[in-house]
């Protein structure tokens, strides 16, 4: 494998890495693009590793070794502190993260995007060991247009929406409305980390995704996860599109959101991991600003898409209006509008997303289509039993 160099032409030196959380949908695609482009290596920590499993055997994979997985649950087990202490960096990914569980299990929330993420900053401070954490676009909450009247003409200005790490404020809903709860959880934490880099000196970088989707996103109901389950809406929207039902939109599908695809925003980590100089000390947006669509949009593009790669009819009546009491429960709210501006990560790492919506969610529906067709055509014909 060449030398990798960074952005200022100097040689990267191969590191250790212990990634917390990497059995998810990010560290997944992070651990993909670390084990096939670079020489560092991977201490791979996750309650599982299902999404992994493709590159933790056989042995003869080009990359053995410099991948090892340690089954464990962050909130009780010693070992965290040693794995953090053998390793340069350490890439907190663990969270819960789905929003049907921060209005209906908002204590497990709270816990998990701040109390159990405590351990993991102070073992980094103490150790002296540089901490790539992440938080959420969801710490914006609102955008200031939101509370403007419907027809005010500065709706219109980016200055009342676009989302800047440095000057926009956070604004979340009521103590009521749960569904703030991950949000507020990971802002204080963010707060935390900033205070440990101003007051002890922790080298931090804080990454705020914003809607990465692609393959192995969340799972899908009844078939790689619980029959209930409320994923995030890349999998709610495949599984309506799988089963053919018509896909539900959330009061009306009129929030908007920026997706940007996993494999272009992995780009972006990697910038980070290699050049600390330009990373710490920053919070990062980390999205695509041309992607915007309305979730109803979505529905409709996905919809065609999965019509092109499955070569199945859409469905005459292809969406249906649902309130968000009847799909996620009381004290659901939402975020209205998300474009993040690209000033700080284009200065600082020179990244620009590729991937256009179309193109990002052809590669998706493909991938979904051949991974779980067949297993639902299987389970909707099961025999009943006599
Ligand atoms: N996917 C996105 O677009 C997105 C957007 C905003 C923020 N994020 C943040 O990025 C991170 C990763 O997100 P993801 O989409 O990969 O989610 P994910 O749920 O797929 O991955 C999280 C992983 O952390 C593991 N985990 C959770 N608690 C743990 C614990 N106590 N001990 C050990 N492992 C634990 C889970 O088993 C899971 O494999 C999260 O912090 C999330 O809040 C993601
Ligand atoms: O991915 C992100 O950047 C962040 O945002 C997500 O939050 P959100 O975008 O609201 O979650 P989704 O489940 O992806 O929902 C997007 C929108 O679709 C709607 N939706 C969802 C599912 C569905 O079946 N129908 C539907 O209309 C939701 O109400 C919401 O307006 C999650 O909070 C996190 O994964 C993450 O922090």
């Amino acid at each position: 494998m060449a030398t990798r160099m960074d952005l200022d032409g100097r040689p990267v030196k191969p590191m250790t890495i212990c990634m917390i959380g990497a059995g998810g949908f990010i560290g997944s695609h992070l651990c993909e693009k670390l084990m096939a482009e670079t020489p560092h290596k991977v201490l791979a920590l996750d309650v599982y590793s299902d999404k992994i499993k493709h590159l933790l055997e056989p042995d003869s994979l080009p990359w053995a070794g410099r991948i090892v997985f340690h089954r464990l649950n962050i909130k009780h087990d010693s070992r965290l502190e040693g794995l953090i202490k053998m390793a340069d960096l350490t890439i907190n990914l663990a969270a819960i993260c789905t929003p049907a569980d921060y209005n209906t299990r908002p204590l497990d929330t709270i816990y998990s995007n701040f109390i159990d993420a405590l351990p993991v900053v102070k073992y980094c401070s103490e150790n002296n060991k540089r901490l790539i954490h992440f938080s959420t676009c969801e710490v914006y909450g609102k955008t200031i247009g939101s509370f403007l009247p419907k027809d005010s003409p500065l709706r219109k200005d980016p200055a009342y929406y676009v989302l800047k790490e440095d000057t926009s404020p956070c604004i979340f809903g009521s103590i009521e409305k749960q569904r703030w709860s991950y949000a507020c959880a990971k802002q204080l934490i963010e707060r935390l980390i900033y205070a440990e880099g101003a007051e002890n000196g922790l080298d931090f970088t804080i990454v705020r995704p914003f809607n990465w989707i692609g393959p192995r996103m969340d799972f899908i109901p009844g078939i790689d996860g619980p029959s209930e389950g409320v994923p995030r809406v890349l999998a709610c929207f495949s599984n309506n599109l799988l089963r053919r039902e018509p896909l539900k939109l959330v009061d009306g599908g009129e929030s908007q959101r920026t997706f940007v695809y996993i494999k272009d925003a992995i780009e972006a980590v990697l910038l980070m991991i290699e050049n600390p100089d330009r990373a710490n000390g920053h919070i990062f947006n980390v999205g695509n600003p041309n992607n915007e669509v309305t979730v109803r949009q979505l529905a409709e593009m996905m919809t065609k898409v999965y019509a092109k790669v499955s070569g199945e009819p859409s469905l005459e009546s292809p969406t249906i209006d649902v309130s968000s009491k009847e799909f996620y429960g009381e004290g659901y709210d939402d975020s209205d509008k998300r474009i993040p501006d690209m000033t700080i990560i284009n200065r600082q790492l020179g990244w620009n997303p590729k991937t256009t919506l179309w193109d990002l969610l052809e590669s998706t529906l493909t991938y979904q289509h051949r991974t779980y067709a067949e297993a639902i055509r299987k389970s909707m014909v099961k025999p009943i039993a006599s």
